[in-house]
């Protein structure tokens, strides 16, 4: 690992340089992943992958995988398996194919008979699984979540997650640093996920693009670890590509016991502590863009719109289109009020509300529980709301809940109490709004259709979504009730412990895990499989149609909508891209989208005039979708950074043309139904002539991969003997990183699927273990 550097360095720049494995002139940077967190949906195309090359997983112990998308969350109480309980046949078969990869590959999972199961992002906080200045990455955009605990966590594609299982690595490159800093005190009632609602507000969808955001200052400093980890959740909203906020008391305090971590008060503890310590930025530390904000200015904030920053104080009023500047923005407004039926100059607090959703990985754990509970107890629901739910983020959140009382206060008050998942997040289960419903909504997302099609979602706090329930409208719990205490510095109490002791010896462990007594290590396990480099077709030169889309903020939900994510292949998306854009709820063709008409039906180029094109969720389904419909090169002045990655992953090439003139004259070649050329050997776009219009950057690495037809797993495998010496030397420094605490410790009565033995360690000499995992 890197020496210190006297150059004073952000509390990103510490955390990535501890991680290079290797760095190439043109600032690709190989970085060693500490935690893969693994769902169902992202992960059927990646396992598939490694079966087909006969690859295995690298770090089976630095791999937890759970199941939460698709499952409903209705009582199971009678259940048995996934297979039985879930009705509907796509999210059945991904279910139950990610059960099949983590018997085949030896994972830990978490399944639905497991009360540790629950949303990625909240089971691994809870589990200790992640911790300070670890790499963390998931297929899943909200990865940004673990950052609060100054981890270095970022979503990333199914290819990636491929690249992570079979290498325990990833290809990237260095992010620029942006600083929000939100001194003095917030006001009573206004909790984190204002802040951060609040916060996109200000920097935008895209404010982060290509940056990893520290937040710091007094109120950031105030906040819980939980509230913490809400306003890292939705770092990603603001296009960031991550959020990190320095660890000290408050998160050692949240780790202690966690079955994960290194165990509270020993030497290897200690050890983990003082280096923790040291994560933070350097005083004259450089931040690319530097965001100061009072606390005091914030009051509670919700979502009037159909993008996470379409956001307004909770007594303003609804926006006109006229309040904006830019005309994209003037165009975006119109579109999301006619969507969101609402008004111009409609007081927010008389809008009505149909449904009320307190859950998903921003706002689900039990001090959001809390926080709701305090609002709604001895009150009931409004006759108005057609159904309130309460989906606490994990078995253990819910367990806590109960032993509480919460959930008899919600029950009480008329919510439904549900079993952990993502739920009515994103609907990918049979939690969704009907057409035109409206929800108050603690998730993180208003997209069109996000929580079902033409459903209407209001972004905000756990507080404000029980009060909206209890008054039936949106309203400011301010004005009703009490301000929840939702800025506690205590780690909230809930029970993690194991059901059942460790086992004290490696003897014991070895019986418990049925491993072989010729414990290998398993650094080398991926060679299986090879280093060879095959697979995607060149990338040279791409002439065609090229397709205009007018619009801004185009995010990966509305290119491939949540009901066609359950596939568990890569292929067959092209019909589904744009599916609500392109056809009417009646099914019929929409003739007035650009895909549907003449020429554009065989277009190879998608010409975008506004910015942030790809945003959102990291589904590597949308760019399988636009490669499927026929559509290899993007233009736009600029990408969401996953997406833009997850192109280049299947031999696509997003070209960034921020140049307005030249990128107003493809757009005409491309209304004018004429074909464009995408000359990526020599770096320029032409029209159909053979005219240049303008030249374009691409970074030399991805280059050299896409005219090649490379596929960078082979690539990385041939860095096999750097790797295996960078997991050496992590074994020294950070040894509690070596993670197979949680295979020691069985759960009484659960029916998870047995982890398959694996090697328990790498770290070479058994009597050195620390007893503590
Ligand atoms: C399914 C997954 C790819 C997606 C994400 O990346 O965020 C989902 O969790 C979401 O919230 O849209
Ligand atoms: S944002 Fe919603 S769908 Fe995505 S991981 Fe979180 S809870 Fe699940």
């Amino acid at each position: 690992m890197p020496s210190a550097d006297s150059k004073p360095r952000t509390l990103y720049d510490k955390v990535f340089d501890h991680h290079i494995v290797n760095e190439q002139e043109d600032g690709t940077c190989l970085l060693y992943i500490d935690r893969h967190l693994v769902h169902e949906v992202t992960s059927p195309q990646a396992f598939e992958g490694l079966k087909n090359a006969s690859r295995k997983v690298r770090r089976p112990d630095c791999t937890l995988v759970t199941v939460d998308h698709n499952i409903p969350t209705s009582s199971r109480k009678n259940f048995k398996n996934a297979e039985e309980f879930i009705k509907e046949n796509d999210s059945r078969l991904q279910c139950t194919t990610l059960e099949e990869n983590v018997k085949d590959f030896g994972l830990t999972y978490f399944g639905m008979g497991d009360k540790r199961q629950g949303i990625v992002h909240i089971i691994g906080p809870e589990q200790g699984f992640t911790l300070p200045g670890t790499t963390v990455v998931c297929g899943d955009s909200h990865t940004s979540t673990h950052g609060a605990f100054g981890s270095l966590a970022f979503g990333i594609g199914t290819s990636e997650v491929e690249h992570v299982l079979a290498t325990q690595t990833l290809l990237t490159r260095r992010s620029k640093n942006m600083r929000i800093q939100v001194d003095g005190e917030l006001p009573a009632g206004v909790t984190s996920k204002d802040v951060v609602l609040h916060i996109i507000g200000v920097i935008g969808t895209a404010g982060g693009t290509g940056a990893v955001i520290e937040f710091c200052g007094s109120v950031i400093r105030g906040l819980s670890m939980e509230a913490r980890m809400s306003m890292c959740n939705m770092s990603i909203e603001g296009g960031a590509r991550a959020g990190m906020i320095a660890p000290d008391e408050i998160t050692f305090e949240y780790l202690k016991g966690r079955p994960l971590a290194p165990k509270y008060g020993s030497a290897e503890w200690n050890k983990a502590v003082n280096f923790w310590s040291t994560l933070k930025s350097d005083p004259d530390a450089h931040f690319d863009e530097n965001i100061f904000l009072d606390g005091k200015d914030i009051i509670p904030t919700i979502s009037w719109g159909t993008s996470p920053q379409d956001v307004i104080p909770i007594n303003g009023v609804v926006p006109s289109p006229d309040d904006f500047q830019d005309e994209a923005r003037k165009l975006a407004c119109k579109r999301a009020l006619e969507y969101m039926g609402l008004v111009s100059g409609t007081p927010m607090k008389e809008i009505p509300v149909d449904k009320v959703f307190i859950g998903s990985c921003t706002n689900a754990r039990i001090e959001d529980l809390r926080a709701a509970a305090k609002v709604v107890k001895g009150r009931k629901v409004a006759d108005n709301i057609l159904r309130a739910m309460i989906v606490p983020g994990s078995g253990l959140v819910k367990e806590q809940a109960e032993a509480e009382g919460l959930d008899k206060i919600f029950t009480d008050s008329g919510f439904e109490w549900r079993e952990a998942g993502c739920s009515m997040c994103l609907g990918m289960n049979p939690d969704i709004l009907s057409p035109k419903e409206r929800c108050a909504s603690t998730s993180n997302r208003n997209f069109e259709g996000r929580q079902g099609a033409q459903g209407r979602t209001h972004l905000m706090s756990p507080a404000m979504a029980a009060t909206a329930a209890i008054v039936g409208k949106l309203a400011d719990v301010r004005e009703h009730f009490v301000p929840s205490p939702t800025l506690a510095k205590v780690a909230p109490q809930v029970d993690i412990q194991p059901e059942v002791d460790s086992p004290e010896t490696e003897d014991e462990l070895d019986r418990v895990l049925d491993v072989p007594a010729d414990n290998e290590p398993h650094t080398n396990s991926s060679a299986g499989g090879g280093g060879k480099s095959t697979g995607l077709p060149k990338f040279n030169v791409l002439k065609g149609i090229a397709a205009p889309l007018d619009r801004s903020n185009v995010d990966t939900d509305a290119i491939i909508p949540k009901q066609f994510l359950k596939t568990i292949k890569r292929t067959g998306l092209g019909t589904a891209a744009f599916y609500e854009l392109r056809y009417h709820p009646d099914g019929k063709e929409n003739p007035d989208f650009v895909l549907n008409q003449g020429v554009y039906r065989d277009a190879k180029i998608l010409v975008v005039t506004g910015p942030n094109f790809g945003c959102g969720s990291s589904r590597e389904h949308a760019p399988w979708a636009l490669l499927d419909f026929g559509i290899k090169c993007i233009i736009a002045p600029s990408f969401a950074d996953i997406f833009f990655n997850n192109t280049f992953k299947n031999g696509m090439l997003p070209v960034v043309v921020d140049d307005e003139v030249a990128l107003k004259k493809i757009a005409d070649e491309a209304h004018a139904g004429r074909e464009v050329e995408v000359d990526l050997d020599n770096q320029v776009i032409k029209d159909a002539q053979g005219n240049k219009i303008v030249s374009f950057n691409v970074d030399s690495f991805r280059k050299h991969c896409l005219v090649n037809g490379l596929d960078d797993i082979g690539l990385t495998l041939q860095m096999e003997s750097k790797i295996s010496t960078f997991e050496a030397q992590r074994t020294l420094d950070t040894p509690w990183l070596d993670g197979s605490g949680y295979l020691r410790r069985g759960t009484r009565g659960a029916t998870r699927i047995e982890a398959a033995p694996v090697p328990k360690t790498n770290r070479g000499d058994v009597k050195n273990e620390p007893l503590e995992w």
